[in-house]
């Protein structure tokens, strides 16, 4: 088998056998994806356990950790919990279940926790669990009595009991047998840190959580799902801690109503194909079976309208822009970028235009850049198309602004206030709940990062032949890396351009030019696809592509991420090289090229590598970014560092070669010297000249029944 086959996520997973064959250094060999260390290897909280009185051990090698509560199953809370739960799941699901769905009587059970045990085990994971919308009372007692810092708004923690495998959702939370079913056959068995603390929080709405410590406000409707922002690492498995609660809520509802016809009940936004694409797949696989039907909306379909607007939409249905009838979406959980579902709700031709009165969940993945203002008027666009009452919203990153969050809230309250306008009466407000995972806006742990000097142009691209070309690096003199990897440009431009600079650095006899691509915007969707699948076939060892693959995007077993060109801001930075050591895996490198043009830009970058270095403790002080480079690099003002991020590095703009045409060649990628390009120019002149001779020598034989065909 060829090795490099592991960038497949669609390989299929069994159950324990997940990680047995990969042999690549990023592929690692860690039995569970957990992020952070066991509680064997964390002293602080085993001196906790020696105080507390019922905590047994925890340890990750125990598959699904059922015997984590072996203590506090024997407890009388437990009969009480699992008939309530029964009693929920055959209301949810329009009925008892049969005999044969139902989880057998030595499924697994709600492990009783003690809070005091719940709060030691979200420590240990560095899961931290805030309500962000307490009520007015919650916070002015928190203002006078708490921290003493005057004025500055305390928000209410919460300590939800964290799930500690998936065999407990079902006898926990009701989840239909199918749906646990595939997670089993998909090779889920214990959750990720997100996981542990998303699903309870999405799966369970009511005291379980809440109760314990914040009374909630007479307004506060407990039935509803809460609003979740999520904050997670790069690789943590957040598409599974969404889609899980979304497609069990489908699932529940569709069974309870019974109806025949399928109108869309929750919406996906993420901002690229690619990732949409990959979110369908994932949500495909886990829905096998349960009659939960997953789409990704494409250009040329058509939006299904509501049951009350069907028939009137027979006569008016628009035609397909891409020829042909268009299709019907018959989708339950719809997954889309915004631009393309805002275009479609605000198309006056459009007969759906309330095709979304039946969604109940709405999913941000990559939140920071679908509010960010490039995809925000879209996003807020479809959320405030969505009419339900009992609306949940989650969002979802490795990295939140404060902004963010601040523009969450207050979307909230917007889109409340106005459908309580709307229905004249108040719309009950749901909690919304902030999950943070590690430390906010961090770069993955298991990930070496390397920031290599390149002083200019060229020596960037000698870097970069070094990486691809290890063998003829003295040992020691440099980062090497083994392919499969990702060179990220800034512009498309350069990613062409490196692309033709390095397709013949790969010798025939180990592929050639097939080896090689590049992934950018300006391809056809068929292309990008082709190319995608290629590379997660292993096809392709090396994928040149800007920002559009930075995020989301799940490469299994890729070994290293290079920055030819230096990301625009520290949360570009922590999603690029994020695509590798995910799931936990170790041994991924993430190398970046800087030239002395890059050196007023380069903190940012440089913030991130040290405080990743920092947390992981590197014991080899010389490997870590030292404290004098840190120091010495500029640092960007606010103004700065925004024109940064919105425009990027100005000379590498192709734009550059009409106002500063010296600046755009310094930037230019090639390994040519001048004298070669200026003949090569010469001769390429020529032969069009020779060419446009021969064209127009045609024209004046063929005399005078040859119509004009514009000036040349
Ligand atoms: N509980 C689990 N056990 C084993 N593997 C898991 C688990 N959950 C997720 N994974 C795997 O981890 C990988 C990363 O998951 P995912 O793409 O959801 O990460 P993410 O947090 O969304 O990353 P990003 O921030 O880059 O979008 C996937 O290959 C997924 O199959």
């Amino acid at each position: 088998m060829d090795p490099l086959k592991l960038l497949s996520r669609s390989t299929r997973l069994r159950a324990g056998r997940q990680h047995a064959q990969h042999t690549t250094p990023s592929s690692g060999d860690r039995a569970q994806p957990k992020l952070f260390p066991p509680v064997e290897d964390t002293p602080k909280i085993s001196k906790k356990r020696k105080r507390g009185e019922n905590m047994p051990p925890f340890s990750d090698d125990q598959p699904g950790c059922l015997d984590f509560f072996g203590v506090a199953v024997k407890s009388n809370t437990r009969p009480a919990v699992e008939s309530k739960q029964d009693a929920v799941q055959d209301r949810e699901e329009g009925g008892p279940e049969p005999e044969k769905s139902r989880a057998p009587s030595s499924a697994p059970v709600l492990p009783a926790t003690t809070d005091e045990e719940a709060r030691a085990v979200l420590k240990q994971h560095k899961l931290k669990v805030t309500l962000l919308n307490p009520t007015s009372s919650q916070t002015k007692q928190r203002r006078k009595g708490g921290s003493g810092r005057s004025g500055k708004m305390e928000r209410p923690a919460l300590h939800p009991h964290p799930l500690m495998s998936f065999k407990d959702t079902r006898g926990r939370f009701g989840i239909s047998s199918r749906l646990a079913a595939n997670l089993n056959e998909q090779g889920y068995s214990v959750p990720t840190e997100v996981q542990m603390g998303a699903l309870p929080i999405l799966l369970d709405a009511s005291e379980q959580y809440l109760g314990h410590d914040i009374p909630l406000s007479a307004e506060t409707d407990r039935r509803s799902s809460p609003n979740l922002l999520t904050v997670a690492p790069t690789g943590s498995g957040k598409t599974l801690a969404f889609m899980i609660p979304l497609l069990h809520r489908v699932q529940s509802r569709r069974h309870r109503d019974q109806h025949p016809t399928r109108t869309v009940c929750a919406i996906v936004l993420a901002p690229t194909k690619e990732l949409v694409g990959q979110i369908t797949n994932e949500g495909r696989k886990v829905t096998k079976g349960t009659g939960v039907s997953v789409t990704q909306l494409r250009k040329g379909m058509r939006l299904r309208p509501t049951r009350l607007s069907e028939s009137k939409a027979k006569d008016t249905s628009s035609p397909n822009p891409t020829g042909g009838e268009p299709t019907v979406v018959k989708a339950d959980v719809l997954i889309c970028t915004p631009g393309l579902l805002h275009s479609m709700l605000n198309d006056e031709h459009n007969p759906a235009q309330d095709a979304l009165a039946d969604v109940r969940d709405l999913v941000l993945d990559e939140a920071d850049v679908l509010l960010d203002p490039l995809f925000r008027e879209q996003t807020l666009g479809v959320w405030h198309r969505i009419v339900s009452p009992r609306l949940s919203v989650s969002l979802w990153s490795a990295t939140m602004g404060s902004n963010i969050e601040e523009l969450a809230i207050s979307t909230i309250k917007d889109w409340r206030e106005k459908l309580s306008m709307q229905n004249r009466e108040t719309v009950p407000e749901a909690p919304f709940v902030r999950l943070v995972v590690g430390l906010k806006d961090s770069a993955v742990l298991n990930v070496e990062h390397k920031l290599i000097y390149a002083a200019t142009e060229q020596g960037k691209l000698m870097g970069l032949r070094q990486l691809l070309h290890p063998a003829s690096t003295p040992q020691g003199a440099g980062a090497s890396l083994l392919p499969p990897f990702l060179i990220f440009t800034q512009t498309i431009e350069r990613a062409v351009a490196l692309h033709s600079e390095l397709l013949y650095d790969i010798p025939a006899e180990a592929g050639g030019i097939g080896r090689i691509a590049v992934l950018h915007a300006d391809l056809s969707d068929t292309a990008r696809d082709s190319v995608m699948t290629r590379f997660r076939k292993g096809e392709i060892w090396v994928l040149i592509t800007t920002d559009l693959l930075s995020r989301g995007i799940d490469f299994r077993g890729i070994n290293g991420v290079v920055n030819y060109d230096i990301p625009t801001s520290s949360a570009a930075y922590v999603h690029r090289v994020g695509r590798t050591g995910r799931a936990g895996r170790g041994g991924g490198v993430a190398v970046t090229l800087y030239s002395k043009d890059d050196i007023p830009y380069l903190k940012h970058v440089a913030n991130v590598v040290a405080m990743a270095q920092k947390q992981e403790g590197s014991s080899n002080k010389d490997a870590g970014l030292q404290q004098w480079l840190l120091d010495a690099l500029p640092k960007l003002s606010k103004q700065e560092k925004h024109t940064l991020k919105k425009r990027g590095i100005e000379s590498r703009k192709s734009r550059g070669k009409d106002t500063n045409p010296r600046a755009a060649r310094g930037a230019r990628i090639s390994s040519k010297a001048g004298f070669v390009r200026q003949a090569e120019n010469n001769h390429r002149g020529a032969v069009l000249g020779s060419q446009r001779r021969a064209q127009a020598e045609a024209l004046s034989d063929a005399g005078d029944d040859t119509e004009f065909a514009g000036f040349d």
